[in-house]
């Protein structure tokens, strides 16, 4: 290939990688509450579907919190209160109405600390399954391979999965924990400072992956890595004291911010 087509090839695909997509989530007006504390305020956020989203801010902006209310995990929590709307294909997921069972299904999350169960390696990933589907051994198998695969922890793993999953390194436990979250087949997984226990080579693994996985779910990841936000999403919101401050593509709110709270972030001048 010349230099000149090689430069068309790239333009190519970082205008494809920058077409607008389809919104796959989208929280509108949202606010929460703490008991009488509002850790959200107005926060309005299209997430496109097929893409990584990262989201970053100071410690305390409300990051996590907002990650929470995509899987409606805080309802379970006396106190805790979500108004406005999160729109995940047309419906409200917030709605009293909408099932736990199927946002369960259309989302799964990997948290920041690898928990896999105290089981095998194979039934950490068949068990969620098992909740969800009844499948011959024959199909579970294939699904418990595909998963691993998916996960690029197959080959790592293939010799033994009767093994205890605890007896895996962090970074492979990390990848298990993918796994079982990917075998479930959501639309979206969300990724709660996915690294922050990991060495670089274990992270840089990580990443990999989600840029992968990205072909075929909407990936929410939260991440004080500003390095890691760079890499590994298309868009990034800036959070700070419980609103969005900023949204855009990655590049451009690393390079071009039009705010000055965004730029003093990612800039390290605070945070
Ligand atoms: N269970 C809770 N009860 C009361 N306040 C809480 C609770 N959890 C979080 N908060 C408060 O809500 C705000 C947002 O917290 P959150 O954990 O979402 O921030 P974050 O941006 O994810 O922070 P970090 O980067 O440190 O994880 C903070 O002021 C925090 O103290």
């Amino acid at each position: 290939m010349t230099d000149v087509s090689i430069a068309f090839n790239t333009a190519v695909k970082v205008a494809d990688e920058l077409a607008p997509r389809a919104a796959k989530l989208e929280a509108r007006n949202l606010a929460f509450h703490y008991g009488d504390f509002a850790a959200l305020r107005d926060i309005n956020l299209v997430v496109p579907e097929k893409r990584v989203t990262a989201l970053i801010g100071p410690s305390g902006c409300g990051k996590s919190t907002l990650l929470r209310i995509f899987n409606r995990i805080y309802s379970i929590y006396p106190g805790q209160k979500a108004s406005g709307e999160v729109i995940l294909d047309g419906e409200n997921i917030l709605d009293a109405r909408y099932p736990l069972n199927k946002l369960r299904s259309k989302i799964g999350m990997v948290f920041q600390k690898p928990v896999p169960f105290p089981m095998s390696i194979y039934d950490n990933i068949a068990y969620g399954i098992g909740h969800y589907e009844k499948l011959s051994r024959a199909d579970m198998d294939a699904r418990v391979e595909g998963a691993l695969r998916q996960a690029a922890l197959w080959d790592e793993v293939k010799d033994k999965l009767k093994q205890n999953a605890l007896g895996l390194s962090g970074g492979q436990q990390q990848r298990l924990c993918i796994a079982r979250a990917v075998a479930l087949k959501p639309e979206v997984i969300l990724f709660d400072e996915p690294t922050s226990a990991l060495d670089p080579i274990a992270t840089g693994k990580i990443e990999q992956l989600i840029s992968e996985l990205k072909q075929q779910f909407t990936i929410l990841i939260v991440t004080h890595n500003m390095q890691q936000a760079a890499r590994c999403s298309d868009y990034t919101a800036f959070m700070y004291l419980g609103e969005l401050v900023e949204h855009g593509v990655t590049s451009t709110i690393f390079t071009k911010p039009t705010k000055q709270q965004t730029e003093d972030y990612i800039t390290g001048r605070f945070g």
